[in-house]
């Protein structure tokens, strides 16, 4: 990622309230093509809420968030993947009886040509999309260090491991931004650093941008190139990692919510 790379995702006054709270009061921040931005605060700072409106799962009260130009805000959840943008949730949300590459197979459902009709007719064309999608799959697996497991049924695998595999079916849909969602919630300290390596790995050589909220300190510190702190739904500091670590509201809010 150079600092001069083009703005990819660009959220400007975001606001949310939710009854009398305003759990995101006006935050803007952009994530360059290429990075890693780290979105960090304590509990009920507001990073569920803005990577929600990202993700579309909430429609912010005002504010824009654009990807490329292109207006997020008006596509529906469903819409988000076409667009470029994919997510992994705090729990992988994996189907447990099947097999970590019909698991990664899930995410690239939306590219299917002719939609559920060709399928139900299992249409020639339905048949060479997916042997294409298969093999895009393995690629994928491969990439990620899980096509020895790609034949294994969901069940039973470690939880790092599951992980990954979240993170594969993420990239079947070529997202240019990754919405990652607490990644490290779960993990032992050594999955967590493997993991980082992992996104740090596919940020370089995808040139992928990554919002990634998490609360686990040090990995956000490893992989972000740029780190966005939230108190209250307010932006408190944004700019490099150690100097946002180090900013005396940072250090204060984060104080704050031990107390
Ligand atoms: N659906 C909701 N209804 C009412 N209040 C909500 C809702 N979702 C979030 N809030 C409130 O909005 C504020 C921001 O919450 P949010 O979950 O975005 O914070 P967070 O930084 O993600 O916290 P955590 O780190 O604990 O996940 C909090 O005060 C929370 O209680």
């Amino acid at each position: 990622m150079t600092p001069s790379a083009p703005v990819l995702l660009d959220i400007r006054d975001l606001c949310v309230r939710f009854g009398g709270i305003a759990a995101l009061d006006g935050p803007s921040l952009a994530v360059r093509q290429g990075e890693i931005c780290g979105l960090i605060g304590p509990n009920g700072a507001g990073k569920t809420t803005l990577f929600n409106c990202v993700s579309r799962l909430h429609q912010p009260d005002s504010g824009s968030i654009t990807l490329g130009g292109q207006d997020l805000l008006r596509l529906r959840a469903d819409q988000i993947a076409g667009a470029g943008v994919a997510r992994t949730f705090q729990s992988p949300g994996l189907f447990t009886s099947l097999t970590v590459v019909e698991n990664v197979l899930v995410g690239a459902y939306h590219r299917t040509p002719g939609g559920l009709g060709a399928a139900t007719l299992a249409l020639p064309s339905v048949a060479r999309h997916e042997r294409r999608q298969r093999v895009r799959a393995m690629a994928v697996l491969d990439e990620l260090g899980l096509a020895d497991v790609a034949d294994r049924v969901a069940a039973g695998l470690p939880f790092g491991t599951l992980k990954r595999v979240e993170l594969a079916r993420a990239l079947m849909c070529d997202p240019r931004l990754l919405l990652l969602d607490e990644p490290a919630n779960g993990l032992i300290h050594g999955e967590v650093m493997e993991l980082a390596a992992v996104i740090a790995t596919l940020c370089r050589e995808r040139g992928l941008s990554v919002l990634l909220v998490e609360h686990h300190m040090a990995m956000v510190m490893a992989v972000s190139h740029h780190v966005v702190a939230l108190n209250f739904g307010r932006k408190i500091a944004d700019g490099a990692p150690e100097e946002v670590r180090a900013h005396p509201d940072v250090v204060a809010a984060y104080l704050g919510s031990a107390a």
